[in-house]
């Protein structure tokens, strides 16, 4: 069975993939943004969302680097994507993340989208606020976002972990997001099982052999050429 990391493996296979394999962030970001732009298409079908809008809510990490490249993607993939990115980060790689984005015309909010008509006018949200380095209890100024993503009906797919849960422990106490796509990338961390949504995708088809045997991570075998399997077949 594939090895579910806790925090600390997370972060360290992070670090070595950048100290000793010699990756730089933006490369690794453009791998694990595909793999979930690629998981979203199979989950939820670009035609079953007919002319809806996608949300992408971005965080102030590379979690949040994830969410706009997958946006990107997800536009080149004929959805209609649109980010809401309330606390952007202030260098080079994000500054070309978001000019990336409005270049392919896709929309960058800095407060939520009304909310009158929002589950009309949107058919997915895809969760890029928090990764493997959060730490509970969810700031306030991300509460709102949070509390939208608990009380929606529209389907959520998060990226690494569903945002709010502690890493390792999986939903908080008060009751937490329920997306029904996970998609952990590198090795899913120990919140993932506790997961109980509709579909469970691995991405991020990066990781060296060597640093897999390392850390005893049991990846399974991606079919072919894909950048995401399913973990649920
Ligand atoms: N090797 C890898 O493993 C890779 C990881 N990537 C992504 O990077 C993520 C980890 O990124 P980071 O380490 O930058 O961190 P995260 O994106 O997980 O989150 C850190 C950010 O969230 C904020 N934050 C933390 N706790 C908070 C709280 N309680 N309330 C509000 N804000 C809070 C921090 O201030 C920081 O700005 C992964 O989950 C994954 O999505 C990918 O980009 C590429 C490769
Ligand atoms: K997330």
């Amino acid at each position: 069975m594939v090895k579910y990391l806790n925090q600390e493996e997370a972060i360290n296979i992070d670090l070595e993939l950048f100290n000793q394999y010699k990756f730089s962030v933006d490369q690794l970001m453009e791998l694990a943004g595909l793999s979930c732009a690629t998981a979203i298409t199979k989950c939820f079908p670009v035609n079953n969302i007919s002319n809806k809008k996608t949300l992408i809510c971005c965080g102030p990490g590379n979690n949040g680097g994830d969410g706009l490249v997958c946006a990107r993607h997800l536009k080149l993939f004929e959805y209609n994507p649109i980010v809401y990115y309330p606390k952007q980060t202030n260098k080079e790689l994000y500054h070309n993340l978001v000019h990336q984005c409005t270049s392919m015309d896709i929309p960058i909010l800095k407060s939520l989208p009304c909310l009158g008509s929002f589950e009309n006018d949107f058919g997915l949200i895809v969760d890029a606020l928090f990764g493997f380095s959060f730490k509970p209890p969810v700031r306030e100024e991300f509460q709102s976002v949070i509390d939208l993503m608990k009380t929606t009906s529209l389907p959520i797919a998060s990226i690494d972990i569903p945002s709010g849960w502690n890493v390792e422990k999986g939903e908080p106490d008060e009751g937490g997001i329920k997306p029904e796509l996970l998609i952990s990338l590198t090795a899913p961390k120990q919140c993932a099982s506790f997961f109980s949504g509709t579909f469970h995708y691995l991405g991020g088809r990066f990781v060296p052999p060597k640093l897999e045997e390392k850390y005893n991570l049991n990846l399974p075998k991606y079919p072919g050429t894909e950048c995401c399997v399913s973990l649920k077949d």
